[in-house]
């Protein structure tokens, strides 16, 4: 891995997730790679981090996407390599971002097709690609640094020690000019935090951090004044040229400096191509069709105002966009046939210059422009045993396309009779395998389960701290802790009281209930967010944020339940410890049960509204059959009261309350049948009778652990089956 003191290069991301025993075996002669051999003097070499990025060529033809029946995307193609940026510039609303969302696979196309170094878009892949979102997602109360270190400690590779990826995290502040707001929140509308250029280059440093090939970028400029365009600009082509990086921007009206550092533009008009080409071509295309852009004239300004013009003007450019497709400058690689099954090397790589000094004897790869330098063996293919499998003799190749910097790294296998075939292009001279066949299968985490599952805990932990254990929260709490101790104070053990007894427990519950039920139900929508983002771009699996996100919040779960049951059940009138801390046991959970629900319900619907109404129905429901409020339940609706959670976790407390507290006294005119026969304390299975269902305390605490496990569950089902981001 290498990081440049000019920009910030970590090592491929693709290498980053390779096995150890992969990466070992990928020691490559420097003189096998140019980029290597033209790495910047100043470069750094980190220990652990053995392999330079990966350039990638993106390739994209036809796409065409509908979107509610109309269509947003019409036959729009185009190729960037390695080194180059490509702008896409449109009027507002012609499909931009539509088609960033199409080149990362978050979209599925109506046709067309695009292609990563010859190779489909595979989820492999669509995990590697680095999206900046046009919204900067973010969770509000992490400060920036907090925020990268967080990234770096989930995103590189377990091989980097902490102190490595702390370093990279400096490095990316350093070149991203972030050092002023390092210690600020992010904020969002309701607290102050980054400016919005500054949250601009934070989401462009998350993504940085992983060294991606390949970048997209949604309108980075926006909201920029025009110096910090200039430099974050002006940034992002250095790194695409030193570092061999392809890059697309989106842009809406690029001052005329910026304009000139793209390499490529793609204009597009109504979801249509107008204009795609070379930056430096574009002046001369509008003036070929009658529109000479005036001198001193911003280009970037003038090619927008034409496809902003009257529907007639719009048509003729396409038209003339369509044209140009059929001039000899047109990318060969986006005309259909190019990407047939089977490509004779020959004709696409007939090289006049070819020295084919490294081939073997019957080498017959040539390609004009070309280096190519390969070898021959013998193999048996795709894991057979050579007992098994005849063997056969396999060629391979790395072509180097050149032209400036964009070396396209390829990988040509010849295989027995089909000599002189493009049989497979990975691209990947990194990669040892022969076959693509298994993309899915060759994917790695960057770091470990137990790893994401630390990282991702603590920063649960120290995301809703502030939000769980606000101020205004404490206040409420030890509020409430202090009004229900005063309102219940000391009762007396007798029937007149049991009825107040009882209220403080159902009120205890339902209050905590609703506390950590709405409360995870407000906090997931914005935090999905965020968890889509991160998932889409592989960062940790699932499992390791389902189960750090249940143990991460816990202790702030139960912090205010515990202080409020600790101010308010000694002023009840205090018994003794054991019943004191298996109240607060049930009390918790109970809590933990309800903000399952509210966790399973805030993921399982999109829609707040839907999902408030839905948990509005059910609390009050659980209120209801809880046992405290309706106590005469006719029987065929009784059965609802098993379906409430506060009513198992209520019936507990009473069970302890009366069983190891005092008893309670019958009163002189009991309504307890059990008091009439000279009994002086009302037994407690009595006070449970009275309130209907009543299960034994086991049974209560198995059904509301049942509760907990089976909302976890469904949680994650939904998340991981449902719910998954696209
Ligand atoms: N999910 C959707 N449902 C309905 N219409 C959609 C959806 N997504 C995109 N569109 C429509 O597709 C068109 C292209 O949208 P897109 O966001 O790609 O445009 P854009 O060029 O990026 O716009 P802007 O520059 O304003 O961000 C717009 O007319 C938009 O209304």
């Amino acid at each position: 891995m290498i990081i440049s003191k000019d920009l910030f290069l970590l090592g491929d991301q693709d290498y980053l997730r390779l096995p150890k025993d992969e990466k070992r075996a990928m020691v490559r002669p420097a003189a096998n790679n140019p980029r290597l051999e033209s790495a910047p003097s100043a470069a750094i070499q980190l220990p652990g981090a053995e392999a330079p990025p990966r350039p990638l060529e993106l390739v994209f033809c036809g796409l065409s996407v509908c979107v509610a029946r109309r269509p947003v995307l019409r036959d729009v193609s185009g190729v960037v390599r390695p080194g180059e940026l490509l702008a896409v510039m449109g009027p507002s609303g012609c499909g931009k971002t539509t088609l960033l969302n199409c080149l990362s696979g978050r979209t599925k196309l109506d046709a067309g097709w695009v292609r990563l170094n010859r190779e489909r878009l595979s989820k492999r892949w669509k995990r590697r690609i680095c999206y900046v979102l046009q919204q900067d997602i973010f969770f509000p109360d992490l400060t920036l640094r907090q925020t990268l270190e967080y990234a770096a400690r989930l995103r590189l590779p377990d091989t980097l020690s902490h102190a490595q990826k702390m370093q990279c995290v400096d490095h990316i502040i350093d070149v991203l000019d972030l050092t002023a707001c390092q210690d600020t929140i992010i904020g969002d509308y309701m607290k102050r935090g980054l400016s919005g250029g500054e949250k601009k280059r934070a989401n462009i440093a998350c993504e940085l951090l992983t060294n991606p090939s390949l970048m997209l970028l949604d309108e980075p400029t926006s909201g920029l004044d025009s110096h910090s365009a200039y430099s974050l600009m002006r940034c992002l082509k250095r790194y695409a040229e030193k570092e061999g990086k392809t890059v697309v921007v989106t842009v809406h009206q690029p001052s005329s400096q910026i304009f000139h550092m793209f390499n490529k533009l793609l204009l597009l008009c109504n979801g249509q191509t107008a204009y795609f080409g070379e930056v430096s071509k574009v002046v001369d295309f509008f003036n070929n069709i009658g529109l000479t852009v005036i001198p001193q004239y911003n280009p970037a300004d003038f090619i927008l105002e034409q496809v902003k013009g009257s529907e007639e003007m719009k048509e003729k450019i396409i038209a003339a966009s369509k044209d140009a497709r059929r001039l000899p400058d047109y990318p060969q690689e986006l005309l259909p046939e190019y990407y047939s099954n089977s490509v004779n090397v020959c004709d696409k790589y007939t090289m006049p210059k070819y020295d084919d000094s490294h081939l073997p004897a019957n080498g017959n790869v040539g390609t004009s422009g070309c280096h190519c330098q390969g070898g021959s063996w013998t193999e048996a293919r795709n894991g057979h045993s050579p007992h098994s499998s005849p063997s056969k003799t396999v060629k391979m190749c790395a072509v180097m396309e050149t032209g400036a910097q964009n070396s396209v790294y390829s990988t040509i296998v010849t295989v027995g009779n089909d000599e002189g075939k493009l049989c497979l292009d990975n691209q990947s001279y990194a990669s040892s395998s022969v076959s693509s066949s298994d993309d899915d299968m060759s994917w790695h985490w960057p770091t470990s389960f137990w790893t994401q599952f630390k990282v991702l805990s603590q920063r649960n932990f120290q995301e809703a701290r502030p939000r769980m254990l606000s101020k205004l929260n404490w206040v409420q709490t030890v509020a409430l802790g202090v009004m229900a101790g005063l309102l219940w104070f000391q009762l007396e053990r007798k029937e007149e009281a049991l009825h107040d007894i009882q209220g403080w427990m159902f009120f205890s519950t339902t209050y905590w209930m609703l506390f950590a039920h709405f409360g995870a139900l407000s906090s997931f929508p914005p935090e999905r967010e965020v968890i889509n983002k991160e998932r889409l771009s592989g960062a940790y699996r699932l499992s390791a944020y389902y189960l750090a996100k249940m143990v991460g919040e816990l202790p702030l779960t139960i912090t205010l339940p515990a202080v409020y049951h600790l101010i308010s059940y000694p002023m009840l009138g205090f018994h003794s410890a054991a019943v004191f801390l298996t109240l607060l046991g049930f009390l918790l959970l109970n809590t933990v049960v309800a903000q399952s629900v509210g966790f399973f319900i805030g993921a399982s619907c999109m829609d707040m509204q839907v999902s408030i109404t839905i948990s509005a129905l059910y609390t009050l429901a659980t209120q209801l059959f809880g046992g405290y409020l309706a106590t005469n339940i006719s029987p065929w609706l009784r059965w609802m009261q098993y379906l409430s959670m506060v009513h198992y976790a209520y019936q507990n407390m009473q069970i302890v309350e009366f069983s190891d507290g005092a008893p309670i006294e019958c009163a002189v005119q009991t309504k307890f049948d059990a008091c009439t026969n000279g009994t002086k304390h009302i037994p407690v299975q009595a006070i449970l009778d009275a309130q209907g269902a009543s299960l034994p305390l086991w049974a209560n605490t198995l059904v509301l652990l049942l509760f907990l496990f089976l909302f976890r569950v469904l949680g994650y089902v939904v998340l991981r089956y449902f719910r998954r981001p696209k």
